[in-house]
């Protein structure tokens, strides 16, 4: 049971931060125009790769980004649009540049990622090699609370409805922006974001045809009021994108590789 009041605090205060976003990819987990829905984040000197999917370790070479731009990794969930490119990552990172990234991890999921996801590859038992440590500088987030990724930049992490039973987050950034990564529609996860705490940008994945299984639909969407619509940014679609162009009411489908500005 979600329980989104016990941290409620409206935002008040005058925007503390530029928090710059680009995009690795805009696309659902089986898109083939569309890197995975991966996203840079960067507030102040802190760059964090939120989400690191098959197609991450080619999305940033296509965009000239090398890894030494990466400071931190945040998981959402094990979806391998998610996950997947974490292997290539944690070696060449170990490898190529002898540094440990920080690995930002829900503390829920931090056992499942090394043992149903990465131990296969990365394990190295003779280089003692044997944990998410060995690669990582790994911070566990707790729910529902203010985490200082970096001065003036923070995260509070959300379970969201997305495969039952499966754990899966989103993110409130700054205090004023709702990324929801995986989540079915969830009119009372939106709800707090907009009303409870203030939050005007809203960067949410969208299944373009109904119906949806895991995630939210275009037509749910669509429910929604203008003025919560006016927030959202559309992200996580599939390959037919271009043919709901004009169909999406108040809100925009968000582009990969452009960078976006928010005052959060
Ligand atoms: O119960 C399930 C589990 C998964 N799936 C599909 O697999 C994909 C995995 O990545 P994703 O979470 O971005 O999107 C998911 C869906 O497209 C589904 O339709 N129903
Ligand atoms: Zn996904
Ligand atoms: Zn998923």
């Amino acid at each position: 049971m979600l329980n989104y009041r016990k941290t409620a605090k409206r935002r008040t205060e005058d925007p503390s931060m530029t928090i710059r976003i680009e995009m690795l990819g805009t696309g659902s987990a089986f898109a083939k125009k569309y890197y995975n829905n991966n996203a840079l984040m960067t507030g102040g000197d802190y760059t964090l790769l939120v989400d690191c999917g098959i197609t991450a370790p080619s999305a940033l070479h296509h965009m000239g980004v090398g890894l030494e731009k990466i400071d931190g990794i945040f998981i959402s969930h094990t979806h391998a649009d998610h996950v997947g490119g974490l292997e290539e990552i944690a070696f060449r990172m170990k490898f190529e540049h002898e540094r440990k990234p920080d690995l930002l991890v829900p503390a829920g999921i931090r056992r499942s990622l090394w043992e149903h996801t990465l131990r296969g590859g990365l394990e190295s038992p003779e280089d003692g090699a044997d944990s998410l440590d060995a690669y990582f500088r790994v911070i566990e987030i707790p729910e529902e609370t203010v985490h200082e990724v970096a001065p003036g930049f923070t995260i509070e992490l959300f379970q969201t409805k997305h495969v039952p039973g499966k754990l899966s987050y989103c993110l409130i950034v700054n205090g004023g922006l709702l990324y929801t990564a995986d989540t079915r529609f969830d009119r009372g996860l939106i709800r707090y974001a907009y009303h409870e705490r203030g939050c005007r940008h809203i960067l949410h994945d969208c299944q373009l045809i109904t119906p949806g299984t895991v995630h939210a639909t275009l037509e749910e969407l669509l429910t929604l009021p203008e003025d919560i619509q006016k927030s959202v940014l559309l992200m996580h679609y599939g390959d037919n994108m271009e043919s709901f162009m004009g169909k999406t009411g108040r809100m925009t489908f968000m582009k990969q590789h452009k960078a976006y500005e928010f005052d959060v």
